[in-house]
Protein backbone atom coordinates (compact mmCIF):
# COMPACT_ATOMS: atom_id res chain seq x y z
CA UNK A 1 0.00 0.00 0.00
CA UNK A 2 0.90 3.18 -0.67
CA UNK A 3 2.49 5.05 2.14
CA UNK A 4 -0.60 7.28 3.28
CA UNK A 5 1.68 10.62 4.14
CA UNK A 6 0.24 14.49 4.17
CA UNK A 7 3.14 16.08 2.24
CA UNK A 8 2.71 20.50 2.60
CA UNK A 9 5.69 22.14 0.78
CA UNK A 10 6.05 25.69 0.25
CA UNK A 11 2.31 26.40 0.81
CA UNK A 12 0.88 29.68 0.94
CA UNK A 13 -2.04 31.68 0.85
CA UNK A 14 -3.07 35.20 1.64
CA UNK A 15 -6.70 36.59 2.16
CA UNK A 16 -5.96 40.01 0.89
CA UNK A 17 -2.72 41.68 2.34
CA UNK A 18 -2.97 38.86 5.08
CA UNK A 19 -1.03 35.61 4.53
CA UNK A 20 -2.48 33.36 5.98
CA UNK A 21 -0.27 30.53 5.18
CA UNK A 22 3.29 31.53 4.47
CA UNK A 23 5.24 29.43 2.77
CA UNK A 24 4.42 26.34 5.31
CA UNK A 25 6.16 22.67 4.59
CA UNK A 26 6.03 19.99 6.97
CA UNK A 27 5.38 15.72 6.38
CA UNK A 28 2.20 13.89 8.19
CA UNK A 29 3.32 10.51 8.79
CA UNK A 30 1.15 7.30 9.67
CA UNK A 31 0.90 5.44 12.85
CA UNK A 32 1.12 8.24 14.66
CA UNK A 33 -1.09 11.65 16.17
CA UNK A 34 0.07 14.64 14.49
CA UNK A 35 -0.92 17.82 16.85
CA UNK A 36 -1.41 21.00 14.58
CA UNK A 37 -1.09 23.80 16.78
CA UNK A 38 -0.70 26.82 16.70
CA UNK A 39 -3.28 30.62 18.05
CA UNK A 40 -6.42 31.37 17.10
CA UNK A 41 -5.85 32.80 13.64
CA UNK A 42 -2.32 31.04 12.91
CA UNK A 43 -3.69 29.40 9.62
CA UNK A 44 -4.93 26.14 10.65
CA UNK A 45 -7.93 25.95 9.24
CA UNK A 46 -6.73 27.34 6.09
CA UNK A 47 -3.92 24.79 5.75
CA UNK A 48 -6.50 22.02 6.24
CA UNK A 49 -8.87 23.22 3.91
CA UNK A 50 -5.66 23.10 1.31
CA UNK A 51 -5.41 19.82 2.16
CA UNK A 52 -9.15 19.09 1.34
CA UNK A 53 -8.85 20.80 -1.95
CA UNK A 54 -11.74 23.21 -0.51
CA UNK A 55 -9.09 26.21 -1.17
CA UNK A 56 -6.49 26.84 -3.93
CA UNK A 57 -2.94 27.90 -2.61
CA UNK A 58 -1.41 30.74 -4.29
CA UNK A 59 1.71 28.75 -4.11
CA UNK A 60 3.39 25.65 -2.71
CA UNK A 61 1.57 22.12 -2.81
CA UNK A 62 -0.61 19.49 -0.13
CA UNK A 63 -0.20 16.14 -1.07
CA UNK A 64 -1.89 13.48 0.12
CA UNK A 65 -0.62 10.20 -0.84
CA UNK A 66 1.59 11.78 -3.60
CA UNK A 67 -1.75 13.20 -4.89
CA UNK A 68 -3.35 16.83 -4.37
CA UNK A 69 -6.70 15.33 -2.92
CA UNK A 70 -9.08 16.71 -6.20
CA UNK A 71 -6.74 14.33 -8.26
CA UNK A 72 -7.65 11.46 -5.31
CA UNK A 73 -9.23 8.27 -7.38
CA UNK A 74 -11.69 7.70 -4.58
CA UNK A 75 -10.70 10.59 -2.10
CA UNK A 76 -13.69 9.48 0.43
CA UNK A 77 -11.60 6.14 1.20
CA UNK A 78 -8.30 7.68 1.17
CA UNK A 79 -8.83 10.94 3.67
CA UNK A 80 -12.09 11.67 6.25
CA UNK A 81 -11.94 15.18 7.37
CA UNK A 82 -14.18 16.83 9.98
CA UNK A 83 -13.76 20.88 9.17
CA UNK A 84 -17.16 22.31 10.08
CA UNK A 85 -19.24 20.72 13.14
CA UNK A 86 -21.98 23.54 12.11
CA UNK A 87 -22.09 22.25 7.90
CA UNK A 88 -25.45 19.84 9.11
CA UNK A 89 -28.60 20.78 7.78
CA UNK A 90 -30.29 21.01 10.52
CA UNK A 91 -33.52 19.45 9.59
CA UNK A 92 -31.86 16.52 8.80
CA UNK A 93 -31.66 13.44 11.12
CA UNK A 94 -28.54 12.58 11.80
CA UNK A 95 -28.81 9.04 10.37
CA UNK A 96 -30.52 10.34 7.11
CA UNK A 97 -27.34 13.02 6.96
CA UNK A 98 -24.63 10.01 6.89
CA UNK A 99 -26.92 8.10 4.73
CA UNK A 100 -27.37 10.22 2.19
CA UNK A 101 -23.39 11.10 2.05
CA UNK A 102 -22.51 7.61 1.81
CA UNK A 103 -25.14 7.30 -1.23
CA UNK A 104 -23.29 10.39 -2.54
CA UNK A 105 -20.01 9.29 -2.10
CA UNK A 106 -20.40 5.43 -3.36
CA UNK A 107 -19.94 4.30 0.16
CA UNK A 108 -21.62 0.85 1.95
CA UNK A 109 -24.99 1.95 3.57
CA UNK A 110 -23.74 -0.55 6.52
CA UNK A 111 -20.99 2.05 7.13
CA UNK A 112 -23.64 4.09 8.46
CA UNK A 113 -24.69 2.23 11.58
CA UNK A 114 -20.90 1.24 11.95
CA UNK A 115 -20.34 4.63 12.83
CA UNK A 116 -22.81 5.98 14.31
CA UNK A 117 -21.61 3.51 17.35
CA UNK A 118 -18.36 4.32 16.77
CA UNK A 119 -19.06 7.77 18.22
CA UNK A 120 -21.80 6.86 20.20
CA UNK A 121 -24.69 8.87 18.58
CA UNK A 122 -26.61 5.93 17.67
CA UNK A 123 -29.04 6.49 20.62
CA UNK A 124 -29.45 9.96 18.79
CA UNK A 125 -29.62 8.70 15.34
CA UNK A 126 -33.16 9.64 14.18
CA UNK A 127 -32.74 12.77 16.00
CA UNK A 128 -32.70 16.07 13.97
CA UNK A 129 -29.11 17.69 14.03
CA UNK A 130 -30.38 21.40 14.55
CA UNK A 131 -31.38 19.95 18.41
CA UNK A 132 -27.81 18.53 18.58
CA UNK A 133 -25.43 20.10 21.28
CA UNK A 134 -22.19 21.36 19.69
CA UNK A 135 -20.45 17.94 21.29
CA UNK A 136 -23.19 15.87 19.15
CA UNK A 137 -22.91 17.70 16.05
CA UNK A 138 -18.72 16.99 16.74
CA UNK A 139 -19.51 13.53 16.88
CA UNK A 140 -21.83 13.76 14.00
CA UNK A 141 -19.24 15.27 11.86
CA UNK A 142 -16.48 12.79 13.14
CA UNK A 143 -18.61 9.71 11.70
CA UNK A 144 -18.84 11.54 8.85
CA UNK A 145 -15.18 11.87 8.29
CA UNK A 146 -14.82 7.58 9.29
CA UNK A 147 -17.54 6.34 6.90
CA UNK A 148 -15.27 5.84 3.97
CA UNK A 149 -12.74 3.72 6.76
CA UNK A 150 -9.97 6.34 5.75
CA UNK A 151 -6.59 5.51 5.83
CA UNK A 152 -5.74 9.48 6.46
CA UNK A 153 -8.17 11.91 9.27
CA UNK A 154 -7.75 15.68 9.18
CA UNK A 155 -9.86 17.23 12.23
CA UNK A 156 -9.87 20.91 12.72
CA UNK A 157 -10.70 21.47 16.45
CA UNK A 158 -12.60 18.17 16.80
CA UNK A 159 -11.94 18.42 21.04
CA UNK A 160 -14.18 22.06 21.03
CA UNK A 161 -17.54 21.85 22.64
CA UNK A 162 -17.25 18.00 23.74
CA UNK A 163 -17.06 17.57 27.57
CA UNK A 164 -14.99 15.60 29.97
CA UNK A 165 -15.84 12.22 29.14
CA UNK A 166 -15.94 13.53 25.25
CA UNK A 167 -12.56 14.58 25.50
CA UNK A 168 -11.71 11.00 26.78
CA UNK A 169 -13.38 9.45 24.22
CA UNK A 170 -11.78 11.44 21.11
CA UNK A 171 -8.86 10.75 23.18
CA UNK A 172 -8.62 7.10 22.75
CA UNK A 173 -10.66 6.92 19.44
CA UNK A 174 -7.47 9.07 17.92
CA UNK A 175 -5.12 6.93 19.98
CA UNK A 176 -7.00 3.50 18.71
CA UNK A 177 -6.69 4.96 14.78
CA UNK A 178 -3.65 5.70 15.07
CA UNK A 179 -2.20 2.39 16.19
CA UNK A 180 -4.33 0.71 13.29
CA UNK A 181 -1.71 2.60 11.05
CA UNK A 182 -3.55 5.58 9.95
CA UNK A 183 -2.27 9.47 9.44
CA UNK A 184 -4.03 11.41 11.68
CA UNK A 185 -4.06 15.12 11.70
CA UNK A 186 -5.70 17.18 14.38
CA UNK A 187 -5.66 20.66 14.87
CA UNK A 188 -6.00 22.59 18.27
CA UNK A 189 -5.32 26.18 19.17
CA UNK A 190 -4.97 24.52 23.05
CA UNK A 191 -1.55 23.31 23.74
CA UNK A 192 -2.73 21.42 26.94
CA UNK A 193 -5.72 19.63 24.97
CA UNK A 194 -3.04 17.73 23.02
CA UNK A 195 -1.03 16.60 25.94
CA UNK A 196 -1.98 13.06 26.36
CA UNK A 197 -3.32 12.56 22.98
CA UNK A 198 -0.54 13.89 20.09
CA UNK A 199 3.06 11.73 19.53
CA UNK A 200 4.01 14.46 17.66
CA UNK A 201 3.16 17.88 16.84
CA UNK A 202 3.54 21.30 14.16
CA UNK A 203 3.43 24.33 15.79
CA UNK A 204 2.74 27.18 13.68
CA UNK A 205 2.47 31.15 14.17
CA UNK A 206 0.93 33.61 11.79
CA UNK A 207 1.01 31.53 8.83
CA UNK A 208 4.70 30.03 9.75
CA UNK A 209 6.08 26.73 10.61
CA UNK A 210 7.71 27.66 14.64
CA UNK A 211 8.43 23.59 15.12
CA UNK A 212 8.00 20.40 13.89
CA UNK A 213 8.93 17.92 16.47
CA UNK A 214 8.41 14.53 18.70
CA UNK A 215 6.17 15.82 21.58
CA UNK A 216 8.72 13.85 24.03
CA UNK A 217 11.51 15.64 22.76
CA UNK A 218 9.88 19.26 23.55
CA UNK A 219 9.07 18.27 26.88
CA UNK A 220 12.13 17.27 27.22
CA UNK A 221 13.94 20.32 25.94
CA UNK A 222 11.41 22.24 28.25
CA UNK A 223 11.82 20.57 31.51
CA UNK A 224 15.35 21.57 32.42
CA UNK A 225 16.78 20.49 35.76
CA UNK A 226 14.56 21.73 37.97
CA UNK A 227 13.41 19.89 40.84
CA UNK A 228 10.50 20.20 43.32
CA UNK A 229 10.68 19.80 46.95
CA UNK A 230 8.16 19.76 49.42
CA UNK A 231 9.40 20.20 53.31
CA UNK A 232 8.22 21.56 57.06
CA UNK A 233 11.54 22.22 57.02
CA UNK A 234 12.96 24.76 54.34
CA UNK A 235 15.30 26.76 55.81
CA UNK A 236 17.62 24.04 56.55
CA UNK A 237 17.01 22.21 53.52
CA UNK A 238 17.47 25.37 52.13
CA UNK A 239 20.94 26.12 53.39
CA UNK A 240 22.64 22.88 53.27
CA UNK A 241 21.22 22.39 49.21
CA UNK A 242 22.91 26.40 48.61
CA UNK A 243 26.07 25.16 50.48
CA UNK A 244 26.23 22.42 47.78
CA UNK A 245 25.97 24.47 45.06
CA UNK A 246 22.29 24.34 44.22
CA UNK A 247 19.72 27.45 43.58
CA UNK A 248 17.15 27.33 45.19
CA UNK A 249 13.62 29.66 45.13
CA UNK A 250 10.86 29.27 47.11
CA UNK A 251 7.62 28.31 45.70
CA UNK A 252 4.81 28.19 48.95
CA UNK A 253 5.57 27.91 52.83
CA UNK A 254 6.76 23.89 52.68
CA UNK A 255 7.82 23.90 48.48
CA UNK A 256 11.05 24.55 46.97
CA UNK A 257 12.34 24.33 43.69
CA UNK A 258 16.03 23.29 43.08
CA UNK A 259 18.34 23.49 40.16
CA UNK A 260 21.79 22.55 39.20
CA UNK A 261 21.74 19.15 41.46
CA UNK A 262 19.86 16.05 40.79
CA UNK A 263 16.90 14.67 42.30
CA UNK A 264 19.30 11.86 43.86
CA UNK A 265 21.65 14.28 44.93
CA UNK A 266 19.42 16.42 46.73
CA UNK A 267 17.86 13.20 48.61
CA UNK A 268 21.17 12.17 49.28
CA UNK A 269 22.02 15.73 50.91
CA UNK A 270 18.72 16.22 52.98
CA UNK A 271 19.16 12.22 54.62
CA UNK A 272 22.85 12.87 55.38
CA UNK A 273 21.82 16.20 56.96
CA UNK A 274 18.70 14.30 58.76
CA UNK A 275 16.54 16.92 56.79
CA UNK A 276 12.86 15.21 56.25
CA UNK A 277 11.00 16.15 53.20
CA UNK A 278 8.02 14.58 51.98
CA UNK A 279 7.91 15.29 48.35
CA UNK A 280 11.28 15.12 45.52
CA UNK A 281 10.23 14.89 41.73
CA UNK A 282 11.99 16.52 38.88
CA UNK A 283 10.02 19.13 36.93
CA UNK A 284 8.14 18.05 33.93
CA UNK A 285 6.83 20.58 31.75
CA UNK A 286 3.60 20.76 30.67
CA UNK A 287 2.86 21.08 27.07
CA UNK A 288 1.35 24.02 27.80
CA UNK A 289 4.75 25.85 28.68
CA UNK A 290 6.57 24.14 26.28
CA UNK A 291 5.03 26.48 23.86
CA UNK A 292 5.02 29.32 25.77
CA UNK A 293 9.07 28.75 25.66
CA UNK A 294 8.80 28.01 22.09
CA UNK A 295 6.60 31.14 21.14
CA UNK A 296 7.53 33.63 23.37
CA UNK A 297 10.36 34.97 21.22
CA UNK A 298 7.83 35.15 18.13
CA UNK A 299 5.37 36.50 20.41
CA UNK A 300 8.18 39.49 21.95
CA UNK A 301 8.69 40.00 18.00
CA UNK A 302 4.67 40.23 16.88
CA UNK A 303 4.40 42.49 20.09
CA UNK A 304 5.28 45.14 18.02
CA UNK A 305 3.30 44.39 15.62
CA UNK A 306 -0.41 45.81 15.97
CA UNK A 307 -1.84 43.29 12.60
CA UNK A 308 -0.77 40.79 15.12
CA UNK A 309 -2.58 41.37 18.18
CA UNK A 310 -4.46 38.29 18.59
CA UNK A 311 -1.51 35.93 17.88
CA UNK A 312 0.54 37.70 20.50
CA UNK A 313 -2.33 37.60 23.24
CA UNK A 314 -2.74 33.72 22.62
CA UNK A 315 0.56 33.39 23.41
CA UNK A 316 2.04 36.01 25.94
CA UNK A 317 1.46 34.98 29.44
CA UNK A 318 5.36 35.74 29.90
CA UNK A 319 6.11 32.82 32.49
CA UNK A 320 8.53 30.35 32.52
CA UNK A 321 12.45 30.15 32.12
CA UNK A 322 14.51 32.12 29.18
CA UNK A 323 14.46 30.50 25.40
CA UNK A 324 17.78 30.89 24.86
CA UNK A 325 19.50 32.27 21.79
CA UNK A 326 17.87 30.56 18.95
CA UNK A 327 14.48 31.95 18.17
CA UNK A 328 11.46 30.03 17.49
CA UNK A 329 11.17 32.20 14.54
CA UNK A 330 14.75 31.30 13.15
CA UNK A 331 13.75 27.76 14.41
CA UNK A 332 11.30 27.66 11.52
CA UNK A 333 13.61 28.55 8.68
N1 LIG B 1 -12.23 33.32 4.01
C1 LIG B 1 -11.39 34.19 4.54
N2 LIG B 1 -11.36 35.48 4.15
C2 LIG B 1 -10.50 36.37 4.68
N3 LIG B 1 -9.59 36.04 5.64
C3 LIG B 1 -9.57 34.79 6.08
C4 LIG B 1 -10.46 33.78 5.58
N4 LIG B 1 -10.20 32.61 6.21
C5 LIG B 1 -9.19 32.87 7.08
N5 LIG B 1 -8.82 34.17 7.00
C6 LIG B 1 -7.74 34.80 7.78
O1 LIG B 1 -6.59 34.00 7.65
C7 LIG B 1 -5.88 33.87 8.88
C8 LIG B 1 -5.78 32.41 9.27
O2 LIG B 1 -7.08 31.94 9.65
P1 LIG B 1 -7.37 30.40 10.00
O3 LIG B 1 -8.84 30.28 10.22
O4 LIG B 1 -6.75 29.53 8.99
O5 LIG B 1 -6.60 30.26 11.38
P2 LIG B 1 -6.73 29.12 12.49
O6 LIG B 1 -5.34 28.83 12.94
O7 LIG B 1 -7.53 27.98 11.97
O8 LIG B 1 -7.50 29.87 13.65
P3 LIG B 1 -8.59 29.29 14.72
O9 LIG B 1 -7.81 28.60 15.79
O10 LIG B 1 -9.20 30.57 15.19
O11 LIG B 1 -9.54 28.42 13.97
C9 LIG B 1 -6.62 34.74 9.86
O12 LIG B 1 -6.00 36.01 9.86
C10 LIG B 1 -8.02 34.83 9.27
O13 LIG B 1 -8.65 36.02 9.66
Amino acid sequence: MTEMTIAVSGLSKRYGRTPAVDALSFTVRPGRVTGFVGPNGAGKSTTMRMMMGLDAPDAGTALIGGLPYRELPDPLRVVGALLDAEAVHPGRRARAHLLWQARYNGLPVRRVDEVLEQVGLDPAARRRAGGFSLGMRQRLGIAGALLGDPQVLILDEPVNGLDPEGIRWIRGLLRSLAAEGRTVLVSSHLMGELQDTADHLIVIGRGRLLADTEVDELLAAASDDRVELRTAHRAEAMAVLAAEGGTVSVLGPDALTVTGLGAERIAAELASHAVPFAHLAPHRASLEEAYLDLTREAADYRAHDPAAAPAAAASGSGSGSGSGSDSAEEKGR
